[in-house]
């Protein structure tokens, strides 16, 4: 049987400009592996061993944009080690807002961007080349922002 410790754990931020009122997301552009270099990402990385996920972010984001952030709510995945990115790796996701600093794409990535959320603007996020396994995610965002807008 394969128990989640067999899984690759990923984390990644989905950095919006306000936690309160998410109108917009920063997403990062890839330079390796060869496989999803170009394509578009939630900025984050691996959990190393005996870490946890949020602490794995803060660190990742600290060394990949140069930020501090406030991490705001997981944004719900469907299964319970996260997202899945592949046989191998499931990727957990939180909002964030950054609360130190100014991103810059620092390692790992050779663009940042900042997308608008708003339902009328969908193409602009959804038309971007995301890593294939990151399109429910970016939808999920969305949605969730969207509810939180509404709210505010
Ligand atoms: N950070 C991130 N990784 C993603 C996303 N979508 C996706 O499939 N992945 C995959 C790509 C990688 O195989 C894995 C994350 O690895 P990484 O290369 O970002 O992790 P890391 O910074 O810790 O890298 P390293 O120590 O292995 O060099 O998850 C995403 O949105 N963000």
């Amino acid at each position: 049987m394969e128990g989640t410790e067999t899984i690759v754990q990923v984390a990644g931020g989905a950095i919006v400009d306000s936690l309160a009122r998410p109108t917009r997301l920063l997403a990062a552009r890839r330079t390796a592996p060869p496989q999803f270099a170009g394509m578009w990402e939630f900025p984050g990385g691996k959990v190393e061993p005996g870490e946890g996920h949020e602490a794995a972010l803060l660190r990742e984001l600290r060394e990949e944009l140069g930020v501090g952030v406030r991490l705001g709510p997981e944004i719900c995945a469907p299964a319970r080690g996260g997202w899945p990115l592949s046989a191998k790796a499931a990727m957990r996701v939180w909002f964030a807002e950054i609360t130190e600093g100014s991103p810059s794409a620092l390692e790992d990535h050779d663009e940042l961007r900042w997308i608008p959320l708003a339902r009328d603007a969908e193409d602009r996020l959804t038309g971007l080349p995301w890593i294939p396994a990151d399109y429910p995610i970016v939808e999920a965002v969305r949605v969730e922002a969207e509810r939180l807008v509404r709210r505010a």
